[in-house]
């Protein structure tokens, strides 16, 4: 646990007390706006922290987050009226440099006498669709149900903001919520929508949820057997309204979080939360201390809609250039099509203090024309406040020592019971029993992004080989459709389960030797850590979070010292992925050491949430620093 430490008496001095990199952004002048501190003499009981590189020089340098020292960057970009902004969003480059943040363990800083133990804590409110276990699709609800936990964990105060679903099926997960007893009336959708909000305290974390007849209904949070939801404008407007209003009506534990918070705003269902701060409380003096963060989860799914909605998102007309969003001519269906629509996302980019996605990688591959499907060049605009955090797991979850949906549980040091786990999966799927034929799982969203058409298109040609693949998921109805003709097809060696099922997740987790990701893009990826940390060998597409968190294997690094947790391969072609399945399933036949080497170093891997945490809170001591970016 780090500490943010000041020098004895010099509690009143501001450029002391802040994080190391934050410190040399912040005009002299200014407050240091964080929202909560509490101080602590010599306790080192501090529940969180930040490390203080007061250390001055005339170049004035600093730690980052990976220890490095790194030039002043004294940059700020300033805020931009969009209401004049064009289009799709064009605006002036205030500044184009990156704020470095990288993995890996800050470097203390301590001040030679210092003795005071700084806490610095923030009211923190998460907005999102999908939060596990309550609600979840695929690894967005995975982060939002523990990143929470764990910056509570820290010392935050933490409320997560999602809607409360009733689909008949788990229904039961919102059974211990109380009726916080709160309504409240949202202006949109030309009348007055009312929402409840409902409660649970749980692993340190408020857990609200937003009621309202739109949520319950059959089906996912997103739609159902005939395709998504009409009316997810609606849904998720209501939530963004109802997620303002809770920091400042609900008085939980007594009391509200109040108006200096800071926003998480997850992907474009959250996305209006910046937009509603920006334009219709901070005109009324509410929130001018909050700020809001976008997380990026997937950016190709942007909440597009026809221009004319504008009028049902409860927002002054004043305020449409935020989200307005003019398609290019090639995309356009007809001579009088005018392209023209409303994008929430590209409205929260224009108005959010600042941006993150969930791997350095991917903050990278969206500011490209490949990776940025459309919002490229405004997210390269808002490069100085743009930044790339890995994602963690909640290595409680899923830990295979103690995992309860496993049959056998095992460790890095008692590897016994993967094997156990593995034949007992090849039962359970009615493939042969055979520990030593190579088993090859993918998990995913059958989804374009998830590259399982190269799979369908290699698997005549893998199958030759003796493995056995077994494929979960659910999204896609062909691809649905192909599992069950391949598993008719190759009977004693593909199974595919059609569905969504956690349970069975972890079971082909624990049981698969190889875990295969073709993704075509990936902001981060969970299930490869999953894999690693379960000793299954992550072989994926190089792209975005799993180039980032996938090491290639190497049998010939210095020292002969073998390196690597998996097999990168790119391009994305079916060649190159078989040709690395080839390496992977080669070497887990004919060179046992080496597997278990690859196994062991992906089951050491540091992939719980305690980096990315400290990472994040670099991220909000920034967030902080700077004035609203839309006032
Ligand atoms: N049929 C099924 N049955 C049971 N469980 C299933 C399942 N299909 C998927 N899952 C689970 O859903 C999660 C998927 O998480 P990912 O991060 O791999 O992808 P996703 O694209 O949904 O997330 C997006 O957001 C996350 C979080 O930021 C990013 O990591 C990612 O790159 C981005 O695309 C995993 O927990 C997986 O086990």
């Amino acid at each position: 646990m780090e500490a943010l430490r000041i020098a004895r008496g010099s509690a009143a001095c501001v450029s002391s007390e802040l994080p190391s990199s934050a410190a040399i952004r912040m005009p002299r002048n200014r407050r240091f706006a964080f929202v909560g501190v509490s101080s602590k003499r010599d306790t080192g009981e501090g529940v969180r922290a930040l490390r203080c590189a007061s250390r001055r020089t005339d170049r004035e340098t600093t730690s980052g987050v990976d220890g490095k020292d790194l030039e002043k960057v004294l940059v700020r970009d300033s805020p931009v009226d969009y209401q004049k902004a064009s289009p799709n969003g064009k605006t002036e480059v205030v500044d184009d440099t990156p704020h470095p943040i990288t993995g890996g363990e800050e470097e203390p800083t301590t001040i030679e006498g210092s003795e005071t133990t700084i806490q610095v804590t923030y009211n923190i409110i998460f907005v999102t669709s999908e939060a596990a276990p309550y609600s979840k699709t695929g690894g967005l609800g995975d982060v939002c149900g523990s990143l929470p936990i764990s910056l509570a964990a820290r010392g935050h105060r933490v409320m997560v903001v999602s809607p409360k679903y009733l689909n008949g099926v788990t229904d039961h997960l919102f059974e211990g919520l109380s009726d916080l007893g709160c309504r409240i009336k949202v202006s949109c959708f030309g009348g007055e929508q009312e929402v409840a909000f409902f409660h649970e305290y749980r692993a340190g974390v408020d857990w609200v949820f937003v009621d309202h007849p739109s949520y319950h209904r059959h089906g996912s949070p997103y739609g159902d057997n005939y395709g998504a939801f009409g009316d997810n404008q609606f849904r998720f407007t209501l939530l963004c309204h109802a997620a303002c209003e809770a920091p400042l009506v609900l008085p939980l534990g007594g009391f509200t979080y109040g108006q200096k918070c800071l926003f998480l705003v997850n992907d474009w269902h959250a996305g209006l939360v910046p937009v509603l701060l920006a334009a219709k409380y901070r005109p009324h003096g509410v929130y001018q201390d909050a700020r809001s963060i976008v997380i990026i989860h997937n950016l190709a799914h942007q909440g597009v809609e026809p221009a004319t909605t504008y009028g049902n998102l409860g927002l002054p007309a004043e305020w449409y250039g935020a989200l307005e969003w003019v398609f290019p001519m090639w995309t356009r269906r007809h001579a009088l099509d005018r392209g023209e629509a409303v994008n929430i996302l590209k409205g929260a980019v224009v108005t959010a203090d600042r941006l993150l996605t969930v791997s350095q990688g991917y903050a990278w591959e969206i500011t490209t024309p490949e990776g940025g499907y459309g919002l490229n060049e405004l997210l390269s605009s808002r490069k100085s406040v743009l930044n790339g955090i890995t994602n963690g797991i909640d290595v409680n979850d899923w830990d295979p020592s103690s995992d309860k949906h496993i049959p056998f549980h095992y460790s890095y040091d008692d590897l016994a019971g993967k094997v156990k786990c593995k034949t007992a999966l090849q039962e359970e799927l009615g493939l042969a029993v055979r520990p030593d034929c190579p088993l090859i799982a993918f998990i995913g969203r059958l989804d374009y992004q998830k590259g399982t058409d190269l799979i369908q298109s290699a698997i005549p040609e893998l199958l030759q080989d003796d493995v056995q693949f077994v494929m979960l998921g659910s999204g896609d109805p062909d691809t649905e459709n192909w599992m069950r003709y391949a598993e008719g097809t190759y009977k004693d060696k593909f199974r595919g389960w059609v569905g969504f099922n956690v349970a069975i997740s972890h079971r082909i987790t624990a049981g698969c030797d190889i875990l295969l990701m073709p993704s075509r893009f990936e902001p981060c990826g969970l299930n490869q850590l999953y894999a690693m940390r379960y000793g299954a060998v992550p072989v994926v597409h190089a792209t975005g979070g799993l180039r980032d968190t996938v090491e290639n294997f190497d049998p010939f690094s210095e020292e002969g010292i073998e390196r690597g947790t998996g097999w990168t391969f790119s391009p994305l072609t079916k060649e190159s992925m078989l040709g690395a399945l080839g390496n992977a399933i080669k070497t887990y036949k004919e060179h046992k050491s080496s597997w278990e080497g690859l196994m062991r170093r992906g089951m050491q891997r540091n992939c719980s949430w305690d980096n990315a945490a400290v990472q994040y809170e670099q991220i909000f001591s920034w967030a902080l620093l700077d004035p609203p970016y839309v006032k």
